[in-house]
């Protein structure tokens, strides 16, 4: 498999890619059509900040298994789009908080001692000792806004050096932010008491310019940190404020537009200080972040759940071997019933019986979804499956119960279509053999791959043997069947394993027979 990579990440990363026996491409400056044309026969795209994921690259990549961030932030790739077409998502969210931590934690004493500003006049032959009169850290109040791992852990540092702590962040408890010495307050009383306020948001619809000229006017005499993102604080404001001494002085690491254009005012003014996005720029943070999404990024193209997905679900890797029998028996359960539903799929119900129910089994719920949809969509997986699901307006449940009558796990998966459903349920026979055990109500044993047909037919003498010798007349062999009856001489399910597709013209031949009720082709996995 190929793993195109246009930014750069440490080389541990691209070995242990290497080492998997992948073809790794890296493509650190290419645009354009340059760029479409590199990832169009790519599995997994590996990024940092520094590639805009857009929908006509994702457009342009029709094997793309997974976008891999090496790194936090997601705000350059159109998860939606990504979505939409079936690619995971996924980012390295643990290691590099320690530098991006420790880069605001730099900055903050940069931007409240003046060191840049002092340094560059020294080096120019300057002695202007008397120019600089800082502020003490031990003792003010640090305000911190978004207090998620980054800013958590700017909170611990600081707080070990005096500070006191204010936060916002309107999606954390009050009790966390107190564990760490915090106090939660409203982003107005956050703004109010800071001496020194540093960002930690991820940029979103919801926090972009949060910080604009109304509030850095709350924040008056002191200074503002941004190494989160570009964009979560007005820059023209920003520059502004610290430009007439409403605030003491800025530190940025992060802009709206990077690389920042030389045009930009921020550059104009002495007291922002500025660093070219650096705050995961550490050797370990870098080592880190890329052997995390490499592993991430093998397996997605081993077809196992990413720990960091943020658009599929994930799952604990040591019990994913527990689950991942049973995505294939989910796919083929919904794969069926879907095809022996007679209309559109209004609602699906997903049971899980046994000890399959003790388990995470979100990814199986996706995974029967995925062969509801497969025999309707272009390409169906379980990152989409889902979204599928509720742009259809189609009703999902899960259910689960720890008994499941004569089977160790039992997994069933209904259709409806108003009053009609289906369903069908697939088990484990001695822990490794799948099958499928009832359908619509009937008690079958069917063998879920290769190509099945299911016939409703009256149960009545030399049925059967009629069906066995049309698929014969036909070269097609019978490498199983099962008949299953409600009663003697009722309706009867039949359902046969073949070697060989049946055609709409076979189906013809058996359907014309009115002892046949209805057939359904239904070819499972293993086949073309
Ligand atoms: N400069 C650099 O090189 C680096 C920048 N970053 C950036 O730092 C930021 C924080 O990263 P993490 O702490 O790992 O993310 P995180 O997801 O752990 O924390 C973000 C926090 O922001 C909060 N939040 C969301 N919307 C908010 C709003 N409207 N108002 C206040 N709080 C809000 C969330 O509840 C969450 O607690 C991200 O933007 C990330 O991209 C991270 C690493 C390096
Ligand atoms: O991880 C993040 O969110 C960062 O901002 C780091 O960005 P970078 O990987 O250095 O382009």
């Amino acid at each position: 498999m190929k793993v195109l990579v246009t930014d750069p990440i440490a080389e541990p990363g691209l070995t242990r890619l290497r080492e998997a026996g992948h073809t790794v491409e890296t493509a650190y400056d290419a645009e354009g059509d340059a760029l479409l044309e590199a990832i169009a026969d790519a599995s997994a795209l590996v990024v940092r900040s520094g590639t805009e994921v857009t929908a006509e690259l994702l457009d342009a990549a029709p094997d793309l298994a997974i976008v891999g961030r090496a790194g936090i932030g997601v705000d350059n790739i159109d998860i939606d789009a990504a979505t939409e077409r079936g690619v995971i998502v996924a980012n390295a969210p643990e290691g590099n908080v320690r530098a991006a931590a420790e880069h605001t934690v730099a900055m903050t004493f940069a931007a409240a001692r003046s060191i840049p500003q002092a340094h560059a006049r020294l080096k120019a032959g300057e002695w202007a000792k008397g120019d600089y009169l800082g502020t003490e850290l031990d003792g003010a109040t640090l305000g911190i806004v978004g207090f998620g791992r980054v800013g958590q852990e700017v909170a611990k540092k600081l707080d070990s050096l005096g500070m006191e702590l204010v936060a916002y962040d309107p999606y954390i408890s009050e009790e966390r932010a107190a564990n760490l010495g915090a106090e939660l307050v409203e982003l107005d009383d956050c703004l109010v008491r800071a001496d020194v306020l540093t960002m930690h948001t991820p940029l979103t619809p919801e926090t972009e310019d949060l910080i604009g000229e109304e509030e850095l006017n709350r924040l008056g005499d002191g200074y503002l940190v941004n190494c989160a993102r570009g964009g979560v604080v007005d820059e023209r404001a920003l520059a502004a404020a610290v430009d007439d001494g409403t605030l003491a002085g800025a530190a940025i690491d992060v802009f709206t537009d990077e690389p920042l254009d030389e045009d930009s005012p921020l550059l104009r003014v002495d007291d922002v200080i500025v660093t070219p996005h650096l705050g995961a720029s550490t050797h370990a943070a870098q080592k880190n972040v890329a052997t995390d999404i490499a592993d991430q990024v093998l397996s997605a193209i081993r077809g196992e759940p990413v720990m960091n997905a943020l658009n599929a679900p994930s799952m604990d890797a040591s019990a994913f071997p527990r689950v991942e029998p049973y995505l294939d028996i989910a796919s083929t359960a919904g794969k069926i019933a879907t095809q022996l539903l007679d209309g559109r799929v209004e609602g699906v119900e997903v049971t899980y019986a046994g000890d399959i129910a003790g388990e995470e089994v979100d990814l199986v719920t996706a995974s029967a979804l995925q062969g509801v949809f497969e025999p309707l969509e272009w390409q169906v997986n379980a990152v989409n499956a889902p979204r599928i699901a509720e742009e259809r307006g189609i009703d999902v449940t899960e259910s689960k119960t720890h008994t499941a009558a004569d089977f160790q796990s039992l997994v069933t998966v209904t259709v409806q279509n108003g009053g009609t459903e289906i369903g069908v349920c697939g088990t484990l026979f001695a822990g490794e053999d799948p099958r499928i055990v009832r359908i619509d109500g009937f008690r079958v044993d069917a063998i879920p791959s290769g190509h099945m047909l299911v016939a409703r037919n009256e149960d009545t003498p030399g049925l059967i043997g009629f069906i066995g010798t049309v698929l014969g007349d036909a070269d097609v062999n019978i490498a199983g069947m099962f008949n299953a009856r409600e009663t003697i001489g009722g309706e009867a399910l039949s359902v046969y394993n073949l070697d060989e597709p049946v055609t709409d013209e076979l189906r013809d031949r058996l359907e014309a027979d009115e002892r046949v009720i209805d057939t359904t082709y239904i070819a499972l996995n293993g086949t073309e």
